[in-house]
């Protein structure tokens, strides 16, 4: 039998479906996800996009209070086509299902990067229950960079390069009310660096014979400034964290998912929260989800946005300035501690 450490978990479990969960893959007792799919009655905000421009000041104000008091909602009538949403599942559901070798194949010229469970699997103390494809997609340059992506499934840097120029244009127009609504420069985001770093991250997590005992992504916050997510149409896992319970994120079909990032929580000065979510596995189904996070470059500099200290304002700066790529140091050293190393 090939050691599961030497494969991806979608090409093991097609081999082994029949087998139990690995021990290495058990979360221990306090992490376990217990009840799967909690039904507590509370959802995130549905925001319809598509109103004409005399509901837009309401559009805002939905989309600023379901950023303060959830840090998620989703989002329809959106302008993405359906029929891209379509195609990019597919093609991410194809790359997938691919050898483990083709795979990473496609993954071996250090732009693109392939793994499984956590990005440094050795390192995790228990694994996680998917594979991850990630690489950037920076909006002023796409050209040299598609090179570097997958070139299988045959369309994938077609589908894809369009698929991100446009989930790129819902981001941004998301961050521009956003501005709005808190008061600042509806530009904000696009100086200084701010938006100038995306990348794009596909998870997929495999059917699981226990998933009382695993889960698909431990409980993180995201370190973006915000996230687009499309998960699968019919399978259940996205979960997150409010008033210490944990809530599903059901799957509208053709709505994407969007989440304030701890960068934005910074920069609306804690007003918007960057929440804690995880995933929980399925026993019958898996499940693909598509990230794609707005992040800075690296000298960017984070700090809550000075428009919202003028004209007498009161408020105090809850966090300190500093460089994008500091704050990514500090976020993988000190994990669920960051929020004490952030703060003034
Ligand atoms: O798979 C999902 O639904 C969530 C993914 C996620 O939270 C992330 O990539 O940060
Ligand atoms: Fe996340």
């Amino acid at each position: 039998m090939e050691a599961m450490d030497d494969m991806l978990l979608a090409n093991w479990v097609n081999l082994h479906s029949s087998m139990k969960v690995p021990s290495s893959y058990m979360q221990p007792p306090e992490a376990r996800p217990g009840t799967l799919f909690i039904s507590s009655g509370k959802t995130i905000p549905v925001i319809d996009l598509g109103g004409n421009h005399h509901h837009h000041a309401e559009t805002i104000n939905q989309i600023l209070k379901a950023s303060e008091d959830y840090g998620f909602f989703q989002v329809i009538n959106h302008g993405v086509c359906r029929d891209l949403m379509d195609d990019v599942m597919k093609v991410f559901k194809e790359f997938h299902s691919m050898p483990s070798k083709e795979k990473l194949n496609e993954c071996s010229n250090g732009s693109c990067k392939l793994y499984t469970s956590g990005e440094n699997h050795r390192r995790d103390a228990v694994h996680y229950w998917k594979d991850t494809l990630t690489h950037p997609c920076p909006p002023s340059s796409p050209q040299q960079y598609i090179k570097y992506w997958p070139n299988k499934p045959s369309n994938y840097r077609k589908v894809v390069g369009k698929y991100t120029e446009e989930v790129r244009k819902l981001g941004m127009k998301i961050l521009e009310m956003l501005c709005e609504g808190l008061g600042i420069r509806r530009e904000y985001f696009l100086c200084g660096g701010l938006s100038e770093n995306p990348s794009l991250v596909v998870h997929h997590y495999p059917p699981c014979p226990d998933p009382t005992l695993t889960l698909g992504l431990a409980k993180h916050r995201d370190p973006s400034i915000i996230t687009i997510l499309l998960q699968d149409k019919n399978v259940r896992g996205l979960q997150v964290l409010k008033d210490d319970e944990w809530f599903g994120v059901d799957p509208i079909p053709y709505a994407f998912v969007v989440n304030i990032g701890l960068l934005l929580q910074i920069i609306s000065n804690g007003r918007l929260i960057g929440a804690e979510h995880r995933v929980v596995t399925n026993l019958r189904n898996a499940r693909t989800s598509v990230a794609y996070f707005i992040n800075p470059s690296n000298e960017s500099i984070i700090e809550p946005a000075k428009d919202l200290f003028v004209n007498g304002s009161t408020q105090k700066t809850m966090y300190k300035s500093m460089s994008y790529e500091e704050f990514r140091t500090n976020f993988f050293h000190k994990g669920p501690k960051i929020e004490s190393e952030l703060r003034n």
